[in-house]
């Protein structure tokens, strides 16, 4: 089955298209949204996947916070995301030559994650899709990115269009399954224009749009460009709350009320 179908079947089971981020940053490592001390990073983050799991089609763990973790652990995690219905994303963000971004699939398989992020710049889009595809992985490439910075990529012309619309055309024509585009909000560089265009571009495949929540994005856009193939995802502003399952539950309703005008 391919993740778009994983993720269409998730979003009528769970009724939602709510995927929440799980970034579980270490006590020493920063000052604010840290892990309780003494509180083991699985056991969190089993907790706020039975906590979110109501409320929630999809949960994101992303790799840069958990290079400690054994495959044991990652396979638990990805268990329990399961047992409650939803789907796992592995948000590596690979981005190497294509006998790399191979083995970060093969691992993505064998830890029982449903698809990966994918920094497509090292221009392997089509190598990766095709990897992607044998082991059983989706792919979702970068094409417009959250951070203000991003303004400076977008933009650049190549093949005769602007760099994100290429990299949208090609994660079609390769047959991702999915693309990442973030939330328009009024710190970064994102329109509605691009959203729109973005779909139009890649036709009936998933959008993961990271954003929401800590970054400000803005929620209507992406529910009434991308519906239900809207990956809405949020992670600082659930998980670092005092009561994870009812800010899910507030977002979740939010969504609610634009999918279903
Ligand atoms: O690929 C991503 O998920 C991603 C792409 C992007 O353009 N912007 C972005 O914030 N992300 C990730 O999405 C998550 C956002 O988390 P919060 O800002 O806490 O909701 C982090 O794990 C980021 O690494």
């Amino acid at each position: 089955m391919t993740f778009i179908q994983k993720w269409l079947d998730a979003v009528d089971r769970k009724g939602s298209i709510l995927c929440v981020n799980i970034d579980p940053a270490e006590p020493q490592q920063r000052a604010n949204g840290v892990l309780p001390a003494g509180m083991s990073k699985l056991d969190w983050s089993l907790k706020l996947v039975e906590a979110v799991s109501p409320y929630a089609a999809a949960i994101k763990p992303n790799r840069q916070y958990f290079k400690d973790f054994s495959r044991d652990e990652m396979v638990q995690l990805n268990q329990a995301i399961h047992k409650h219905g939803m789907v796992s994303i592995d948000d590596s963000k690979i981005a190497d030559i294509g006998d790399t971004n191979d083995a970060a699939l093969y691992h993505a398989a064998q830890e029982g994650f449903d698809a990966v992020t994918y920094a497509p710049f090292p221009g392997n889009i089509a190598a990766t899709c095709e990897a992607a595809k044998k082991h059983g992985m989706g792919l979702i490439p970068l094409v417009l990115m959250s951070n203000p910075e991003y303004a400076v990529m977008k933009n650049i012309p190549i093949a005769g269009q602007a760099f994100y619309e290429y990299l949208a055309r090609e994660s079609a024509a390769h047959d991702a399954d999915g693309v990442v585009v973030g939330a328009p909000s009024a710190k970064n560089h994102l329109s509605l224009e691009e959203l729109q265009r973005v779909k139009e571009l890649i036709g009936p495949r998933t959008v993961l749009v990271p954003g929401i929540g800590a970054q400000g994005g803005d929620l209507e856009p992406i529910v009434n460009t991308f519906g239900d193939y809207a990956i809405v995802s949020v992670g600082r502003a659930i998980a670092y709350n005092d009561d994870p399952a009812a800010t899910a539950r507030n977002y979740f309703e939010l969504i609610q009320k634009l999918r279903l005008s």
